[in-house]
Formats: C-alpha cells, structure tokens, sequence
C-alpha cells in the first residue's frame, strides 16, 4: 500500500521509509516546505496531493525543553497540526495511524500507564500533543494514536547519539537514575506502525481503532540507558566513559518530565498482535550500526 509520512528527517518517518519496502508497502515522505504543520491548508493539500492509501502522522515538534519557551508554535505544530493532518486523511476517507507519547502523563504513578488512564501533562510538549490527541479523536478519521516512548535510532537527534558524542570528549557523564521508561527503536516502531497499519486498512472495524501504547519491552532509567550504551559500544572499539547515576533534581532542564513513564502495551498486543522486543536487545543493534556505519548517521 501506499503510506504517506508526515516528516522527512524525523526518526519514525525515516525508520518507515527503510523498512516498508521489505514488507511490501511504498513510502512517502512529506515534509517542509511541501508539507508544513503549521499550514493546516497546505498540509491538508499536500496529503491529498500524495494520494495515501493510509497516514502516518510522525512529524511534530519534539524539541522538549525548546518548547517551554516556543509554546505558541509547539501547540500549533502539536495540537492544530495534529488535526489538520487527521482532517485530511478523514476527508479522503483513509485510515490515520497518529504517534503520541509517553510525556501525555504526569509520571505520578509506580505501574504502566494505561490508554484509559487520565492524562496529565506536565510540560508544554506534553500538553501540546495532548491536544493532539484530541484533535486526532475530534476529525472522525479510521485512526490508531499510538503512544511510544524515549524514541532512538542510528540517525536523527536522541539520547543514544548524544551519549556516543558526549563520551568522545567526557570520561565521566552525570545522568539521571530517576526518571523510568521505555526506551524504544524507531525501527522497532516501524515495523509495528506497519503491522497495525495492515490491520486498519484490511479490518477497519471499531475494535482495531482508538488509543494504544506501544514501546519496548522492559524498564529502564536513562542511567540505564547510557550504561547499555557504553557497554555495547566498549565491546566494539567505541567511545564510552563512565556513568555518574543522579536526580533529576541535579540535573536542572526548562521542561519538567515525568518520573515514572511506563506504557502498559497489553492492548496492543491483544488487539493488533503487536509486542516490540526488549529495549536492550535494540539498543545493542542501534550502536552496533552506529559504530559500523558512522557515515550513514546523522
Ligand atoms: N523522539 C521521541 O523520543 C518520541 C517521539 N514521539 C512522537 O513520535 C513522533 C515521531 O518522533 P521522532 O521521529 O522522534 O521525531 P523527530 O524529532 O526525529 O522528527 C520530527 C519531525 O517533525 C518535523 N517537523 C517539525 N515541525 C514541523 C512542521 N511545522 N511541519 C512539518 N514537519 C515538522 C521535523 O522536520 P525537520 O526535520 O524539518 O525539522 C522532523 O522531520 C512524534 O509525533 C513525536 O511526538 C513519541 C514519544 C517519544
Ligand atoms: C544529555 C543528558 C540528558 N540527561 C537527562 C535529561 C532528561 O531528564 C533525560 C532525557 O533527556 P533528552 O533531552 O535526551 O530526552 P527528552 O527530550 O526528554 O526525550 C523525550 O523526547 C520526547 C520527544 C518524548 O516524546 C519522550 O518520550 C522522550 O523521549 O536525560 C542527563 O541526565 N544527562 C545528560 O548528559
């Protein structure tokens, strides 16, 4: 089928563009100037322009702390954007797969957040994409909104990299131990986007729709997450330095983000088939690539 993706450079949209062809299905990058969120006109002119069998709305504005300060353009990329790209596919009648995230909860809780869980965003990209969410549910699209987590690749900005570029200057990277998660492959992602989008376009029916969470599987603070890091890419000639474990109370950011960021992704996995691989597995994969291939990173 025919997939337009809202986003060229983005990590998601990328990872779709490697690996639906091997599954069968043709992928279409939309991205600025062709496609601008901030444009709900245009945006909805460039989709149809693309002739979708199904969307994939995966570009938005994802800059956590910048968006403490950009607000007003977070909430239009986020919320009105979100909408616009879900009108559009309602008005040519085809089904929207819409990602969202972890960052939708407030991270007061100690179990995995569930879709029916009531949200609580405690920071402006947070709420951004909570309005989203709402616009997305508001248009009347066939849609899945699939809520993933503390996203990386080999290329595109995000913590992995940045550890791997951190450690080729630092011996040592102070990094907080107390904020828990999933960390999730774009291509891991990638790979369920595509299953569930098989799903919507061959059983359109009530059950296959609505809110589900989809990360890796297993727990890990983002201590963990550069310790894995380094682990891998030590055992393979790389960069790595030590991991100094803090609060997040020593590491001072403009957004404040939730502790406890678990997606319960039993749903899923009951209604669409769907359960991505343990994160450790991934991000093993994820350096390994990086390190054989610095050129095709970035
Ligand atoms: N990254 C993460 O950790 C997580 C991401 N998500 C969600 O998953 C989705 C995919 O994330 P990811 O692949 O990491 O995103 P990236 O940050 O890698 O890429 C975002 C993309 O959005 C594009 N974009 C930003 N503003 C606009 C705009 N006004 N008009 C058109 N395109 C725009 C960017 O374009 P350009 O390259 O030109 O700047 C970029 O291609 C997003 O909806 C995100 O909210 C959910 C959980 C975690
Ligand atoms: C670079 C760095 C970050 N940190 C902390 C800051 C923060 O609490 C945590 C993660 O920082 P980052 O800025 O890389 O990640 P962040 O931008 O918060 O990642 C989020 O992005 C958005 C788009 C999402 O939707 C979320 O699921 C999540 O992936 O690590 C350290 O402790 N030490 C460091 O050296």
């Amino acid at each position: 089928m025919r997939i337009v993706v809202t986003g060229t450079k983005g990590q998601v949209a990328r990872a779709l563009a490697e690996t639906a062809p091997a599954r069968g299905h043709e992928v279409v990058l939309l991205g600025r100037p062709a496609l601008d969120l901030e444009d709900p006109a245009g945006t909805a002119r460039a989709i149809a322009g693309a002739r979708p069998v199904l969307v994939v709305s995966a570009a938005a504005f994802t800059g956590v702390d910048a968006a403490e300060s950009a607000a007003d353009v977070a909430f239009r990329v986020n919320g009105a954007g979100a909408g616009a790209v879900a009108a559009a596919a309602a008005a040519l009648d085809v089904p929207l797969i819409h990602l969202s995230t972890d960052y939708v909860f407030s991270g007061e809780g100690d179990r995995p957040w569930r879709e029916d869980d009531p949200i609580g965003p405690r920071s402006v990209y947070g709420a951004s994409k909570a309005v989203g969410e709402a616009a997305v549910r508001e248009a009347g699209a066939n849609h899945a909104i699939l809520r993933t987590a503390w996203v990386y690749a080999p290329f595109g900005h995000n913590f992995v990299r940045t550890m791997l570029r951190l450690a080729a200057t630092r011996e040592e990277i102070r990094v907080v131990a107390d904020q828990i998660g999933a960390p999730t492959a774009a291509h891991d992602i990638a790979a369920g986007v595509i299953t569930v989008a098989e799903t919507l376009v061959r059983d359109p029916t009530a059950e296959k729709r609505g809110t589900f969470h989809m990360t890796a599987a297993g727990e890990a603070s983002w201590a963990d997450v550069a310790e894995a890091v380094f682990a891998e890419s030590a055992a393979r000639g790389g960069p790595s330095a030590r991991v100094v474990r803090i609060t997040t109370a020593e590491y001072p950011t403009p957004a404040r983000r939730p502790a406890y960021s678990r997606l319960d992704c039993t749903k899923l996995a009951s209604v669409h088939g769907v359960a991505l691989r343990d994160w450790h597995e991934s991000v093993g994969a994820v350096v390994a690539r990086l390190l054989a291939n610095p050129e095709t990173s970035s």
